[in-house]
């Protein structure tokens, strides 16, 4: 397996084809330090892509040769199409014989044969790794899988290595290669879409654009990375986000009705069965025909309006967002409670625990369910009974019973409290139910009680859930910092006025689940390709989490994002179309929709 710590920055690296792909790459390794942008070469049909790499401090050219002369490992970055030329731009413009060098292809669909062959006619005997990246390793997110012909082991080490610093990397069989690329390599383009069509149904009912994106994106990351790091099935995940007759169930039952399983699976088979086609030689001839003609047309484009067009990726100068994800407010917080200590409930305390913000002793847990006392009692923390037990000892307590339980558990606080208590902050999780009727069960109980209301989703277990709070003029700036404190190691936290409640729960609550029976789908559509499960749900997952990043540390549009994967007459174009055709952003929308009216039948009753 891959040194990842090996020293990289002496070695000297080429990419012929400087576009998104390469960006993604190249600009990712210089950014970590792992490569010396001094070190790296690139090369371009044209000067479209070069001034990005020349800022970099890279050495870019229109010779292919210079790149091969100059450089120790030589990425293959252009189109499939444009091999050949490519190939021959290396002989036509080199001065002395290359030595042996290491050739590593990212182009989709082309065998190792094809890539022999065609590579003899430059350089003897060549060392070449086929690869598949994808566009996240811009953030340190990417996959990549790779198999090889004529390497030594020393070149698998190294490439690995590479690539490891910017995402997962494995070897695979070549006969895998197109499959698993339908998934990872088209994929980011399909968690675009997927966030812009969740942030669509948020907009649809009323969150503010720039918060829906966010908060779709962060969802994404949130369930890909509790696939990865839990390692449980996407189904139990999903399960344990859907509450019985609660708001995500009626959002997961308007996503299947959209057929959204079979629409990603349909999009994975037509993205392979594009690769497939990419892979036969004749069809690639026919089709570099086609794409000569179409270059030869819009050159001419081009030279009309060359200054829109000559955009390439510019990362450095994209808006990057600031998420401030991390509260640095810190407010010294004493015992927390929860009246509940049901799934949401361990999630945070969960965290909590985890971000060292208070030990197991001082976290106050009511739960009369016994089965569900024995994970806190695991964790250290106090587990009782009794309601006011917990309220008597935390000046902050977690309302994390189910919505149907409200009154049940005030009188639960208001039997046991063994001597009255007054001004406490209660956090609410029940979906749906307002502050207004908050107020009226707490505050006989509990005189003075200040009240906040939250939507929150259970990502929050592995600090990368997201949380929008509420609260009235009763709530002080100290409790919205300690609320702060508490969700720092717990992922994004934003406050918002209780009239979006409902439309950003159906968004933030819900959406782990979606993304979960959409991770499934994906695998699902991976293994009916022959993919083995245990890596189709992996892959499905990092792909879903580093889209989703990408989302938020460029602060790109996802339709900007999705449109650099997705090569003209691509295999990702396919898969989009597939989607598309099954109306997935429609059944999205729905989703949100469902959720949100779900949540606003619980306000209402
Ligand atoms: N985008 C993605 O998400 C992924 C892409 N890939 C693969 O990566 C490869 C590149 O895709 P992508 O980066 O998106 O495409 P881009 O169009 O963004 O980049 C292609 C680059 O190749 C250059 N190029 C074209 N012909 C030649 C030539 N004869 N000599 C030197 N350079 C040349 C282009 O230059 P110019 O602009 O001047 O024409 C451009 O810089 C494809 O093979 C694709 O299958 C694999 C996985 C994911
Ligand atoms: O769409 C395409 O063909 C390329 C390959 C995988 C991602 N983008």
């Amino acid at each position: 397996m891959a040194e990842v710590s090996q020293d990289l920055t002496s070695l000297r690296v080429g990419f012929i084809g400087g576009g998104n792909m390469a960006s993604a790459i190249g600009a990712g390794l210089i950014r970590r330090g792992v490569l010396k942008a001094d070190n790296v070469w690139v090369s371009g049909r044209t000067t479209r892509t070069l001034g990005f790499w020349s800022d970099l401090g890279a050495h870019a050219t229109l010779k292919n040769g210079e790149v091969v002369e100059n450089t120790d490992v030589i990425f293959l970055a252009m189109k499939p199409q444009m091999l050949d030329d490519a190939l021959a731009g290396i002989a036509k413009t080199i001065t002395k014989c290359p030595p042996s060098k290491l050739y590593v292809s990212v182009l989709v669909g082309v065998t190792l044969e094809v890539l022999q062959t065609k590579l003899e006619r430059i350089v003897q005997q060549p060392r070449v790794i086929r690869s598949m990246p994808n566009t996240p390793m811009m953030v340190g997110e990417g996959i990549t899988v790779y198999c090889s012909k004529g390497t030594t082991a020393n070149d698998e080490i190294l490439v690995n290595a590479l690539f490891s610093h910017v995402g997962i990397s494995e070897s695979i069989p070549e006969t895998l290669m197109n499959a698993v690329g339908g998934l990872s390599g088209s994929g980011p383009a399909y968690a675009y879409l997927i966030t812009e069509a969740l942030s669509d149904g948020a907009v649809r009912m009323g969150v503010p654009r720039p918060m829906a994106t966010k908060f779709a994106a962060q969802v994404l990351v949130g369930a890909g990375k509790m696939i990865l790091e839990t390692g449980r099935h996407p189904g139990q995940l999903k399960d344990e986000v859907c509450s019985p007759a609660g708001t995500t169930i009626r959002g997961i039952h308007a996503l299947e009705q959209g057929g959204i399983r079979g629409s990603l699976m349909n999009a994975i088979e037509a993205a392979v069965t594009r690769s497939d086609e990419l892979s036969s030689v004749p069809k690639l001839v026919e089709f570099v025909k086609r794409y000569f003609d179409m270059m030869s047309s819009s050159l001419i484009l081009r030279k009309v309006c060359c200054s829109c067009c000559s955009h390439a990726l510019r990362y450095e100068n994209a808006n990057f967002i600031n998420l401030s994800r991390k509260f640095s407010s810190k407010s010294t917080v004493g015992c927390i409670g929860f009246i509940g200590g049901g799934n949401i409930a361990r999630a945070i305390g969960n965290g909590i625990l985890k971000s060292k913000l208070v030990e197991p002793p001082s976290i106050y847990v009511a739960e009369p369910y016994e089965p569900m006392q024995k994970p806190w009692l695991d964790l250290g923390t106090k587990v009782t009974n009794e309601n006011g037990k917990v309220v008597e000892n935390c000046d902050i307590i977690f309302l994390s019973v189910k919505t149907t339980a409200l009154n049940a558990a005030a009188t639960g606080i208001k039997n046991t409290l063994s001597v009255p208590v007054r001004d406490k902050l209660f956090i609410s999780v029940l979906a749906g139910i307002p502050l207004s009727v908050l107020k009226k069960v707490i505050l006989p109980v509990v005189p003075e009680a200040r009240i906040i209301r939250s939507t929150l989703n259970m990502p929050l277990l592995i600090g990368e859930g997201c949380a929008v709070f509420s609260g009235d003029s009763s709530v002080t700036e100290e409790d919205i910092a300690s609320v702060k404190t508490i969700m720092s190691g717990l992922g994004m936290c934003n406050f918002i006025p209780e009239l979006q409640l409902n439309a950003a729960s159906g968004l933030v609550g819900c959406g782990p689940a979606y993304m979960y029976i959409m991770i499934e789908a994906l695998a699902d559509g991976a293994v009916k390709m022959g993919v083995p499960r245990d890596l189709a749900i992996k892959f499905a997952a990092q792909t879903m989490y580093g889209s989703a990043k990408m989302v938020l540390e460029t602060g790109k549009h996802p339709g900007e994002l999705k449109d650099q994967v997705c090569s003209p007459g691509g295999t990702s174009i396919r898969g989009l179309h597939a989607m598309e055709k099954s109306g997935v952003r429609a059944a999205l929308m729905d989703a949100i929709e469902e959720a949100v009216k779900r949540s606003e039948e619980i306000t209402n009753k």
